[in-house]
């Protein structure tokens, strides 16, 4: 059979191979190391366990694959955007560079137009004023008579002179008028500023810029006017281009600012998103840390265990024909009402997806409680005395409950309720007095925490022994501080600093050697030492400064419950938290009741109940187990509805255990269509066995089922083995090897049936059987008589006859027979005769004489036994 090696395996899976062995370790596939190798079928069962993980496993790889493209293609589109970025920078930069040098050369241009003219009026007032001086000289010198019509002839040519001028200026400098873009857009103004406004330069002349003289208007001048239009237009145009540009502009820088804003915002709330994710998660966490589980548990969907199909589709809001789906995939078939075991609901789970807790019924019946500190006071210690077997607990138990009454009352012990309390200094200690840790560990297991400080008894005598290492193992794992009684110190051979030391140790310190734990020196039988240990048990309680809240409803644990015959159920119980009164509705477990009566560890009637303090109850429907625990309601229906509901629970979780296939069963199964696979896990004591049969079903007719060797191997049927066909809902197969004590018991409780032969036909019989839906029932030797030859003869016709007595039984005609010589069978086969004297019979009882002839058997001898026997068919029971 191939096998491959645990880190290949790991390998292919995408992980390590400490995971993979942790894994192992889960599904109990036994796995030493990661060099180790594993058998197909094992390798077939943790590729369909761990399914859910590797898809999971590769839809990562997947997607963090998947997250690598995205964020090269975002890389790439960035890099792009950024480059166009960088693209359009230049060439907004190449255009303001080319606006700003025209606008340069605008102002230039007009600068120099400005200075033109300035010199072109200087020029003209120059020639003005000559003129003036030259007309006046000649009005001076021209007489007075003629003056008047020679004078208007110069003035005439001066006119036409002057005309001219104009003109000529006009052609030359068509310098332009700075004058504001605003007015030049102002529709309002007449066609005139409108004519004005269209003389207008390109680009505003700069504000320190000398403002050029308007020029005068000439309406006359129609080619000039057509000139103007075309600068005017052009000028416009240009205004307009870079009127367009600066809107641009600023509407871009709009839009950057607004981004820069809304990114701002986002990242604000991304931060407060943030924020927010993580006060949940550590309120999450807090929570987690609260109720003693993982943060992931916190999510997961809590189902109770045995749920059904349909109600674990509710919860994970599935459909149960999804599940159902799965659940045939998985090889596991099951109808919406059946329950599911715990492996196949976090199987399930699993290939769902999701995270699931399986409540457990301890847990389903525990509360939860919260107390204001305010509303807390002081309660006393509830102590468990723990120690090694013979070290003096009980005697112990005795001398501090002799202690406390005689401290407190006379009077005595007058009963015994499974709990004792105890006074010294005016303050109280309740003893569990169920000793031994099976009790304490009994109670933790079912998570009643009832402890606060263990005694831990240690004969001086004797020493550290087995128990009492367990004892401190378990008070340890429970937190609860130990108080060491070092008993039996008046036995002359008693040597206590011996035991201190050998628990040293395991951690439990003496605090005079400056460790943790407080020793007390006592002697049980004696009673000495006793007040001592109460006053040190005192002392470590102050330490924990035990408080509960009183003035509630109580709650608690049982610490005993039994059958009485005149009270009927009776609890002692532990009380918590809050009192209990009589009359309380309480439930406990699946019991629920009113407190009838309450009695304290004395006896004595009592009507309240406070935290720490110990009372039996009577008045419960049913006799609670002890750990449960207790709490009172309001209202009895509730009370009642809850115990009813806890009942009901149970109930259908009895009945509904995971049902696997059977080789009885698999025909059903089979014509229902719900299984095409007969799973087998075949364990021999030889080699050879486990070949024979692999090869004797490969030759079988698997058309209709398919039949799987998912695991085989030489050697006794392991617990391993069981939890192996119960994953995979095969059959067990043993060649003469049996079931290991606790593969039996798994298997029972797993419902794996398990199917041990001698004979390897056998088994392909059964199997074959199974598989075209006959399982035939067992084919079994029944011996009916035996008889001794006496004599033979000879008959003519009917050959060698035997004259015999029957010793044993009754022989019928119909029975084979079996010669026995000498203890050896020398022939099998059936009888040819039976005859009493002449007659022939049917049968012959024991006591009587008669002739046997044997069917092609002649060699009858005297002496000779002949056993007879018959093949009946047994139903079968396996
Ligand atoms: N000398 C002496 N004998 C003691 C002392 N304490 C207990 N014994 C004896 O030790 C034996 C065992 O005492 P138990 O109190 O039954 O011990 P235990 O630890 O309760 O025993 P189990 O219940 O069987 O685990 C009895 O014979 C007691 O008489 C003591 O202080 N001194």
């Amino acid at each position: 059979m191939a096998k491959v090696r645990i880190s290949s395996l790991a390998k292919d899976f995408g992980m390590s191979s400490k995971e993979l062995m942790g894994h192992l370790a889960e599904m109990k596939i036994p796995a030493k190391s990661a060099s180790s190798t594993l058998e197909d079928a094992y390798v077939s069962i943790v590729k369909q366990k761990l399914a859910p993980i590797l898809e999971a496993r590769a839809a990562e790889v997947e997607a963090a694959k998947e997250a690598e493209l995205a964020a090269e293609r975002a890389e790439r589109a960035a890099q792009a955007a950024a480059a166009e970025r960088e693209r359009l920078a230049a060439e907004a930069r190449r255009e303001e560079e080319r606006r700003l040098s025209l606008a340069a050369r605008t102002a230039e241009e007009t600068a120099r137009a400005v200075a033109a003219a300035r010199e072109e009026d200087q020029r003209r007032k120059e020639e003005a004023r000559r003129r003036e001086e030259e007309l006046e000289a000649k009005r001076r010198a021209v007489p007075a008579s003629d003056s008047g019509s020679r004078f208007r002839s110069l003035l005439d040519q001066i006119a036409a002179q002057e005309e001219v001028l104009k003109e000529r200026e006009e052609a030359q400098a068509p310098a332009p008028e700075p004058e504001a873009p605003a007015r030049s857009r102002s529709g309002r103004e007449g066609g005139q500023s409108r004519r004005r406004s269209n003389t207008a330069p390109a680009v505003p002349a700069p504000m320190d810029m000398p403002v050029p003289e308007r020029q005068p208007k000439n309406k006359k001048r129609r080619g000039a006017k057509t000139e103007e239009d075309h600068y005017a237009r052009m000028a416009r145009e240009a205004e307009e281009y870079s009127r367009e540009k600066v809107l641009e502009e600023a509407r871009a820088a709009v839009e950057e600012a607004t981004r820069e804003s809304t990114g701002r915002r986002r990242k604000r709330k991304e931060k407060r998103e943030r924020e927010a994710a993580q006060a949940q998660e550590e309120r999450k966490l807090e929570e987690a840390i609260a109720q003693g589980i993982s943060p992931e548990e916190m999510d997961a969907v809590r189902v109770s265990e045995g749920v059904t199909v349909q109600e674990l589709a509710e919860a994970l809001d599935v459909s149960a024909n999804d599940i159902i789906k799965r659940l045939f995939l998985l090889g596991t078939p099951l109808t919406m009402t059946q329950s599911m075991s715990n492996d196949l609901v976090e199987l399930v789970a699993d290939d769902l997806g999701r995270q699931i807790k399986i409540i457990t019924p301890e847990e389903e019946n525990t509360f939860t409680f919260y107390d204001d500190p305010a509303d807390l006071v002081p309660r006393p210690p509830v102590v468990t005395v723990m120690g090694h077997v013979d070290h003096g607990k009980t005697s112990l138990l005795d001398a501090i409950r002799h202690t406390g009454v005689t401290r407190t009352e006379a009077g005595g012990i007058t009963q015994h309720i499974g709990a004792s309390q105890v006074s010294i200094n005016d303050r109280v200690i309740t003893f569990v007095d169920t000793p031994g840790h099976e009790a304490f560990t009994a109670m933790r297991a079912r998570g009643a925490k009832v402890t606060d400080v263990v005694v831990l008894v240690v004969a001086a005598d004797d020493g550290v022994m087995p128990q009492t290492i367990e004892a401190i193992n378990h008070s340890k794992a429970a937190e609860v501080p130990i108080v060491v009684a070092v008993n039996k110190c008046d036995k002359p051979e008693a040597n206590p600093d011996r035991v201190r030391q050998e628990l040293v140790e395991y951690g439990v310190i003496p605090e005079e050697w400056g460790g943790q734990n407080m020793f007390v020196n006592v002697s049980a039988k004696q009673g000495q030492g006793i007040d001592d240990l109460l006053e040190t048990i005192l002392l470590q309680s102050d330490v924990l400064e035990l408080k509960a809240n009183p003035d509630t409803f109580a709650s608690g644990y049982i610490l005993e419950g039994k059958l009485d015959r005149g009270r009927g159920p009776v609890a002692t119980l532990l009380v918590s938290r809050g009192t209990l009164h009589v009359g309380d509705a309480i439930v406990a477990g699946q019991c629920w009741g009113r407190v009838r009566a309450m009695l304290n560890p004395r006896g004595e009637q009592v009507e309240v109940a406070k935290p720490s303090d110990p009372v039996e109850i009577l008045g419960l429907s049913a006799v609670p187990g002890a750990g449960d625990e207790f709490r009172v309601f309001e209202d009895d229906r509730d009370a009642r509805d809850l115990a009813d509901e806890r009942a009901l629970k149970a109930r259908i979780e009895e009945q509904n255990k995971v049902k696997h296939v059977t080789l009885e069963t698999l025909f059903d199964e089979m014509s229902q269509n719900e299984l095409r696979d007969l799973n087998l896990v075949v364990k021999a004591d030889v080699q050879g066995s486990i070949e024979a049969l692999a090869d004797a079903l490969g030759k079988m007719d698997q058309s209709e089922v398919r039949i799987n060797i998912i695991h085989s191997a030489v050697g006794a049927i392991s617990e391993t083995d069981v939890t192996l066909a119960a994953a995979s809902n095969a059959i067990i197969v043993g060649f003469g090897v049996r079931p290991q004590g606790k593969a039996r018991d798994l298997a029972e409780k797993e419902k794996v049936q398990i199917k041990t032969y001698s004979i390897i036909y056998k088994a392909i019989e059964d199997i074959d059987a199974a598989r075209i839906g006959m399982l035939k029932p067992t084919e079994e030797e029944v011996t009916t008589g035996s008889a001794e030859v006496r004599d033979t003869f000879r008959v003519p016709k009917a050959g060698l006859i035997a004259g015999c007595m029957v010793t044993e039984g009754e022989i019928s005609r119909d029975d084979q027979v079996r010669v026995v010589r000498d203890g050896v069978v020398v022939f099998t086969g059936t009888f040819g005769s039976m005859r009493r004297f002449k007659d022939d019979v049917k049968s012959v009882k024991a006591g009587y004489e008669c002739g046997l002839g044997i069917d092609k058997f002649q060699d009858i001898k005297v002496g000779d036994i002949l056993e007879a026997f018959k093949i009946v068919e047994v139903a079968r029971t396996e």
